[in-house]
């Protein structure tokens, strides 16, 4: 699903973010992405997302070489996967239905499939009752679910997260992780950076732990 071959990445200024870094993450697999601030994490999620470019090395997603391609192509290897940020990102001016629906809207869904679609995801994250609240109206763990829905309703193969549960307290945070474990044993592949080892280490998912740009560990294939 992703693969990272020797990936360097420095970015302008001459920082070097990322050394050669390499890992496999199979289709259906879940894992985490772990390190100190700075070490790198979302430089790696940014890559796979496409939002920068390795300096050298390869990154492939779904077959794609990340590398090759044209900026025309980005939006729609984008649709592959769903994103879930640490602040959610929601608009406050609309209902958690049109914060659900917008990629859908985004990508073209026809009108008709919308309501359908939107509902199915508030569905799997428990919040189907308050598809007409304001997020606003919502605590910090359903903000971060209507986040979750909105990141699954395109049906993505693969779902990155960066520090999904960084505002919630352990209760709340080990329901989120429950979350994602629940869409990676339907074969969603999911990739989570987190520096809450305390949770990581109490989950039976393979970490990739890295430090100043280096991958130090969970690195390996199989
Ligand atoms: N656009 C950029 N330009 C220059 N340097 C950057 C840029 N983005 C990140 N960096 C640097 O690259 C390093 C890695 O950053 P990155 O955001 O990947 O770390 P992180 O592990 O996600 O950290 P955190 O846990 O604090 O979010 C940091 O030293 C950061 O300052």
């Amino acid at each position: 699903m992703i693969i990272f071959d020797q990936v360097s990445k420095r970015y302008d200024g001459g920082f070097e973010a990322l050394s050669s870094v390499s890992f496999h993450l199979k289709q259906g697999e879940m894992a985490f992405l772990t390190g100190h601030s700075g070490a790198g994490k979302s430089t790696i999620l940014k890559l796979i997302s496409l939002m920068e470019r390795p300096s050298s090395g390869q990154v492939r997603v779904n077959g794609q070489l990340a590398n090759k391609t044209s900026d025309k192509m980005i939006p729609f290897m984008r649709r592959e996967f769903g994103v879930v940020f640490q602040n959610h990102r929601l608009l406050f001016d609309r209902t958690v239905f049109d914060n659900v629906a917008l990629p859908l809207i985004i990508s073209g869904e026809s009108p008709k499939d919308i309501p359908r679609r939107v509902r199915a995801a508030l569905d799997k994250v428990g919040l189907l009752n308050k598809e007409k609240f304001n997020p606003i109206q919502l605590s910090g763990g359903e903000q971060q679910r209507v986040g979750i829905a909105r990141a699954v309703v395109n049906k993505p193969a693969l779902i990155l997260a960066d520090e999904p549960t960084g505002n919630l307290d352990p209760q709340l945070a080990k329901d989120i992780m429950a979350l994602f474990a629940e869409f990676n044993r339907v074969g969603t592949s999911v990739l989570i950076a987190s520096h809450d080892l305390a949770l990581i280490a109490r989950l039976p998912y393979r970490a990739l732990t890295l430090k100043n740009g280096k991958l130090i560990g969970g690195g390996m294939f199989d």
